[in-house]
């Protein structure tokens, strides 16, 4: 017989193209920091100073970042040759998690949906458990979910009998799939129960005589008036038994387990990480599955066949011992045409991943990663810190001890003076659990690998709304910081631990926010010059200006072949990417080190800002025509738009320059990049001045960034 491959690995076709231009790029790069020094030494100024300082935190981002480009990957995987190498019943039991924590930011409708896409995996069905858990501690969640259970007794044997693909309802009966005799029938099941549960849900709470079982009746009078959501007991409720419940076919359904863990007001959560190491311990008890998946809760299953390509990689009898997680990138499903907010993080979750697959492996993308169970928690130390013995036996009835201990394993208190968080599971310290957890468990020598199927193996909904997005991405660079300047840094720690390109890798990412330094100095300094007539760049008839137009199209050119021409995207997503990338420069990067310092002096704290994943219809349709969302009144929009009214400024100024003067040889570049900043701030003039509709820019804002523009340009004058 033939050796039948589980899995191949190819060097990516461009890695010689990207080594030749990285160490081209480089000599460029070197001269023009030559140059910069000389200026400094030669004529010392601020001015100098400043575009020393911007070209030199370029250049360390950049450098970092070309171990992204030194060696990727692409890999395959044959899941129709799984069942030739590996027995089914060989298949390790699989526990996925689903983390929640707001049923009004989160409707629980979509994380029902979420639960049910993988509820219903192509995955011998004794072996797959799904555990929800619930920060948001509510009982509307807990309500979705028992209708949840319900539903899925039709739903799973439904797909099963004709192959659905889509196995989300919502994404199923939203696209033309065809029908069946049973289709309008589960259709409209499924219509009465997403309707019942949105009742509940608009009401805010639900009455006893909504629940017929008694056993949760009991469960739901734990909703006591003292009951919120920071401050509550531990709630379990085993929804479906493996063991007990059969769907309307007669067949066994998978577990499913609603876990809210007990909060206290006084002790530390630990947010999403926290969540699931109290998921790990729970499972652990209960189905002990080998395999554990991590899911957000709006990142639904796509593929049913997801779990056995990961287990190409676990299950390949030559696989490697060090290999911790499988990670399959986050992909979106509700991105608009253009992605005008560059939600697809095509360069991270598309390129860069490949880069780092080909070194350490992926870095955990805080959704779609498969576990090994043991690599992220240790059982030993488990079993040894508390005493308890995990047990192995799959097949357990999930019986009353295993709920009392269970609820034990859940309290505020149980991690008190264990390793939990430094040393096992998920960690702690940064709000990017995500990245930290793999960063610190490439640290410890497991590798990672990246499933990247053609069809995606899950899809996120993403904000639809600039303040969202901005948001969003200020809270993931604060957890970065924190990361970076932690016992364990990246560059310090990281590169003795690990391979140092890997470790680079991670450096890059964690200092990100520093790009905000020579987006600012580069959104203002060359303009407020040019309205002030002094010129600072080298003249079109230099040399040096050969060399700045150089280093500017290899850095757009080689972002462009990336983007474009190898991953696939069209010109327009790069250009809204690239134009994203100044926004979060001059906004989400900024305001991330200034909260990151304000809370490292011990002058705030910062929580996790969960992303909304209600859909405002009339937000929406504006968001599919593309038409940028401000409408509410952000700091965060302040400085993208004051830097497009100071370049409208200074473009007029040295537009006059030029026709007046002649002055255009000198004054070239510093035209072009606030030219540049123009074309990109379009979206800005549109919704400060010329739209009408809820989503323009509010006045306020508006008012208050032309007054900013107007003062830092006269502020300027007195300066230079
Ligand atoms: O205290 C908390 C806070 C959040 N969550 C859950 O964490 C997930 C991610 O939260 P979301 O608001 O959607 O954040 P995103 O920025 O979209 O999340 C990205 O970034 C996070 C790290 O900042 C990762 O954990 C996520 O997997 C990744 O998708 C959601 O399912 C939440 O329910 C909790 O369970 N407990
Ligand atoms: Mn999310």
């Amino acid at each position: 017989m033939p050796t039948l491959f589980l899995h191949s690995i190819k060097p990516s076709s461009k890695t010689w193209f990207n080594r030749i231009f990285t160490l081209t790029y480089t000599i460029a790069i070197s001269l023009l920091l030559f140059q910069h020094t000389q200026n400094i030494i030669n004529s010392p100024s601020s001015i100098s100073v400043a575009l020393f300082l911007a070209d030199f935190v370029l250049t360390f981002l950049w450098l970092t970042s070309q171990s992204f480009h030194w060696n990727p990957i692409e890999r395959t995987v044959f899941p129709e040759n799984l069942k030739h190498v590996v027995n089914e019943s060989e298949y390790p039991a699989l526990d996925v998690f689903i983390c929640t924590a707001d049923p009004t930011k989160e409707p629980p409708v979509g994380v029902v949906n979420t639960a049910l896409s993988v509820l219903a995996y192509e995955y011998p069905t004794e072996k797959l458990s799904v555990y929800v858990s619930d920060d948001g501690g509510s009982e509307v969640t807990l309500y979705a979910f028992m209708e949840c259970a319900k539903f899925a007794k039709s739903w799973i044997p439904y797909c099963r009998k004709y192959g659905v693909v889509d196995r989300a309802p919502e994404a199923y009966f939203g696209m033309d799939t065809g029908s069946y005799p049973e289709t309008d029938e589960i259709k409209s099941m499924y219509e009465n129960m997403k309707s019942r549960v949105e009742a509940v849900v608009e009401r805010g709470g639900l009455s006893l005589d909504q629940v017929t079982e008694p056993e949760v009746r009991d469960t739901f009078r734990k909703w006591t008036p003292d009951f919120t959501r920071r401050h509550h007991p531990t709630v379990i409720q085993i929804l479906l038994d493996n063991n007990a419940d059969k769907d309307v076919a007669g067949g066994v359904m998978p577990n499913l387990i609603y876990v809210s863990r007990e909060k206290n007001n006084n002790k530390p959560h630990n947010f999403k990480a926290g969540a699931l190491n109290v998921m790990l311990r729970v499972s652990g008890l209960m189905t002990n599955g080998p395999i554990v998946l991590v899911l957000d809760c709006d990142m639904y299953s796509n593929d049913p066949e997801t779990p056995l390509r990961a287990l190409c990689y676990f299950m390949d009898p030559n696989a490697d011992p060090k290999l911790g997680f499988v990670q399959f990138p986050q992909r979106f499903s509700s991105i608009n045409k253009t992605d005008i907010y560059a939600s697809e993080f095509k360069p991270e979750t598309q390129i860069l991943s490949l880069g780092m697959d080909g070194l350490l492996g992926a870095q955990f993308m805080g959704t779609g990663g498969f576990f090994k169970r043991n690599v992220i928690s240790h059982e030993s130390l488990f079993g040894v810190t508390k005493g308890s013995t995990v047990q192995t036996d799959l097949k357990r009835v999930l019986n009353k001890d295993v709920l009392v201990s269970a609820n034990e394993v859940a309290s505020c208190s149980y991690e008190d003076s264990t390793k939990w968080g430094s040393e096992i599971g998920f960690r702690y310290g940064t709000i990017t659990e995500d990245t930290y957890t793999s960063f610190r468990l490439h640290c410890e020598g497991w590798k990672s690998v990246l499933c990247n199927p053609k069809r995606a193996a899950f899809l996120g909904g993403s904000p639809s709304n600039l303040n969202d997005v901005l948001t969003q991405i200020k809270r993931w660079y604060m957890g970065f910081l924190e990361i970076f300047f932690n016992k364990y840094c990246p560059l310090i720690y990281g590169v003795r631990s690990m391979n140092p390109l890997q470790a680079l890798c991670y450096t890059h990412y964690t200092l990100r926010s520093f790009w905000s330094i020579p987006v600012i100095i580069y959104a203002f300094v060359p303009q407020l010059l040019l309205i002030n007539s002094v010129p600072i760049f080298a003249k079109v008839s230099d040399n040096g200006f050969f060399l700045y137009t150089f280093l500017f199209l290899g850095a757009y050119g080689k972002d462009f072949l990336d983007f474009v021409v190898f991953a696939g995207g069209s010109t327009l997503r790069w250009w809204n990417h690239q134009r994203m990338w100044l926004m979060w420069g001059l906004s989400s990067y900024p305001f991330a080190l200034f909260e990151w310092s304000l809370k490292s002096f011990g002058l705030s704290t910062f929580g996790f800002n969960v992303t909304s994943k209600v859909v405002d219809e009339e937000q929406n349709i504006r968001y599919e025509q593309g038409v940028f969302e401000f409408g509410v009144e952000s700091v965060l929009f302040l400085p993208i738009s004051v830097a497009s009214v100071v370049s409208l400024f200074s473009l007029v100024k040295g537009v006059m320059d030029v026709v007046m003067n002649g002055r255009l040889d000198e004054f070239f570049v510093q035209i072009f990049i606030s030219g540049f900043v123009m074309v990109n701030s379009w979206p800005l003039y549109e919704g400060m001045v010329l739209r009408k509709d809820k989503g323009k820019m509010p006045l306020m804002i508006t008012l208050a960034s032309i007054a900013t523009a107007v003062a830092i340009c006269f502020l300027s004058s007195t300066v230079f």
